[in-house]
């Protein structure tokens, strides 16, 4: 098994070890702690890289990110084995995770190719306007610099060290040092050896990419808290993530964190839809509930519905697929231990009804679905219902007609994503509704469930507060390159002191507003 502490200082704490998610037990090679030192260097690195790494031309920053894919599929059957050995997560998925985590390198190497994300505007001088003449001005996106990523525990692939915010964050033009999940340290590894391996054949500076590892938040609190860092990229938890932001704001120079953090995704499930297909919703919800034992953003773990014919046939086709429900290895033994929790607490609340439990575990991390049921008025009274429970959990809020539903929207925290399950007959509530969910939401879908993310143009993976900490942005798809660009206007220079894009002549092929106008050709 690689140890990755590649040209980065041997930190002299003891090392940590893997931890396998089916039994909890310790196995591989330690690996070493980075420390102070180790943040130091990698820091530092970046701010080195970066220059040369932002002047790269397009085609070299493609085929960079294409070869970065091309090295984790090399890794070969090691990286799932490992991955499934580390997280619990079946084969299958992983291998759908590994083909999209490529998948969107892929994207974003299209992306850079293409240059929209360059945002290039011109506004040629005006010399003979009255009273005054307008100056020439030329406008590009440049990237921000170093940025730190924060690897989530629940996508070992796509969300982690070659992630969404790796893959954004290096089209950008920005050096990448990962914070490895420490429940996934030796699948870390490989992708970071892979990434490694990419920039050197990429003929780029090695601070372009440094992966820090370590068991605590002390790696990650000075990773966030270095200078050189300008902007951060965060999955994982709500308490996680706002620490984050907290000392990102209290540095002498504060920088952007775009944490995702915690969402319950409100699926309305609407009267004519209950009506005419309600069994079949229950069956299908289940199946969005427990995939990968519910611990995706996306889970659907609120449901609305207002009483009424086809409700009860829903939570008796859920409750029957549920208790056939097979228990599943959590990501690690805290997470189970937090699932577990969350869950007693809402079968002991007094207004919650426990309406079906899944199949009891056999390991020591095994996660028991659960689904519950409430009135809307419990749900307004107590806050804590609305709460994420990270795992197969759901509850269910019986309204008794279309106010209360819109005063638990209402009242709910801001969410990835809102579902409406309607048929031609919603038509007018789904209307009334959607301004309501376009406040509250991301992302909001019709007839379909939440898990499954597309990673493509049109994606928004992100949301009010608290599912992301600056619902501007996504995380996923190809806008997430916006989070780490800023805006640079260049007044009245000279032709050789402009970057070559914004120079007379150069932008043929290029998306470009002149003079307001937009041009491709
Ligand atoms: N909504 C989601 O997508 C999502 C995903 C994963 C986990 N979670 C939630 O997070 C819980 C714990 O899971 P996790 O370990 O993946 O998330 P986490 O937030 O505890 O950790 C994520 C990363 O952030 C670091 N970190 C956390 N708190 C920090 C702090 N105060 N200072 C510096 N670094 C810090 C961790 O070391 C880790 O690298 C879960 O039980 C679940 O509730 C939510
Ligand atoms: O867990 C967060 C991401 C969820 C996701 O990408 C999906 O549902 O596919």
């Amino acid at each position: 098994m690689t140890n990755d502490t590649a040209t980065l200082n041997r930190a002299s704490d003891a090392g940590f070890r893997s931890i396998s998610a089916d039994t909890g037990e310790p196995f591989g090679e330690p690996f070493a702690v980075h420390g102070p030192a180790d943040v130091d260097a990698a820091c530092a690195a970046a701010e080195a890289a970066f220059d040369a790494y932002r002047s790269t031309d397009r085609e070299t920053r493609a085929a960079f990110l294409e070869k970065i894919g091309e090295e984790i599929l090399a890794i070969g059957d090691e990286l799932i084995e490992t991955a499934m050995r580390e997280s619990g997560l079946p084969r299958a998925r992983l291998e759908g995770e590994r083909g999209r985590t490529v998948g969107q390198l892929k994207m974003f190497a299209g992306v850079v190719r293409k240059g929209g994300w360059l945002g290039l505007r011109i506004d040629p001088a005006l010399p003979e306007r009255q009273p005054l003449p307008r100056p020439d001005l030329r406008l590009r996106m440049i990237p921000l610099g170093p940025v730190a990523v924060f690897g989530a525990s629940n996508f070992p692939l796509a969300f982690s060290t070659a992630g969404g915010d790796t893959a954004s964050a290096l089209a950008a033009g920005c050096p990448v040092v990962v914070k490895g999940h420490p429940a996934h340290p030796a699948t870390g590894a490989l992708v970071a050896e892979a990434i490694r391996r990419a920039v050197a054949a990429s003929g780029l500076p090695e601070g372009v990419f440094s992966h820090l590892v370590g068991p605590g938040n002390e790696l990650g609190s000075q990773l966030v808290q270095d200078p050189r860092i300008t902007a951060v990229g965060f999955t994982g938890s709500r308490g996680g993530g706002l620490a984050l932001m907290k000392l990102a704001q209290a540095r002498e120079v504060p920088i952007p964190v775009y944490a995702e953090m915690s969402s319950i995704n409100p699926v309305l499930l609407m009267p004519e839809a209950l009506k005419a297909r309600g069994a079949a919703l229950g069956t299908a919800f289940v199946g969005s509930l427990t995939m990968g034992a519910g611990q995706f953003c996306t889970n659907p773990g609120l449901l609305l519905a207002i009483e009424g014919e086809g409700l009860d046939a829903f939570v008796e086709a859920a409750k029957t697929a549920l208790v056939e429900a097979g228990a599943s290895t959590m990501l690690t033994p805290g997470i189970h231990k937090a699932y577990s929790e969350s869950v007693e607490n809402l079968a002991s609340h007094a207004q919650v009804e426990t309406v079906a439990r899944g199949k009891v575990g056999e390991g020591v991390t095994q996660g028991q679905a659960a689904f519950f049921s409430t009135t809307a008025e419990a749900f307004l009274a107590d806050k804590a219902l609305g709460h994420e429970v990270f795992g197969a959990s759901s509850i269910l809020v019986r309204c008794r007609n279309e106010e209360e539903l819109r005063q638990v929207l209402v009242a709910a925290e801001g969410q990835l994503t809102a579902t409406l399950h309607m048929d031609a007959g919603d038509a007018e509530l789904a209307a009334r509704m959607v301004p309501v969910l376009e406040r509250k939401a991301g992302r909001i879908l019709a007839n379909g469930w939440p898990t499954g993310v597309e990673v493509t143009h049109a994606m928004v993976h992100g949301g009010p507060f608290p599912s992301t900490s600056d619902g501007r942005t996504t995380s996923v798809g190809s806008l997430a390159i916006d989070r780490f660009l800023r805006p640079v206007s260049y007044q009245n220079l000279l032709p050789e002191l402009l970057p070559a894009d914004l120079r007379d002549g150069a932008q043929a092929g290029l998306p470009r507003l002149i003079d307001g106008q937009l041009h491709n050709d």
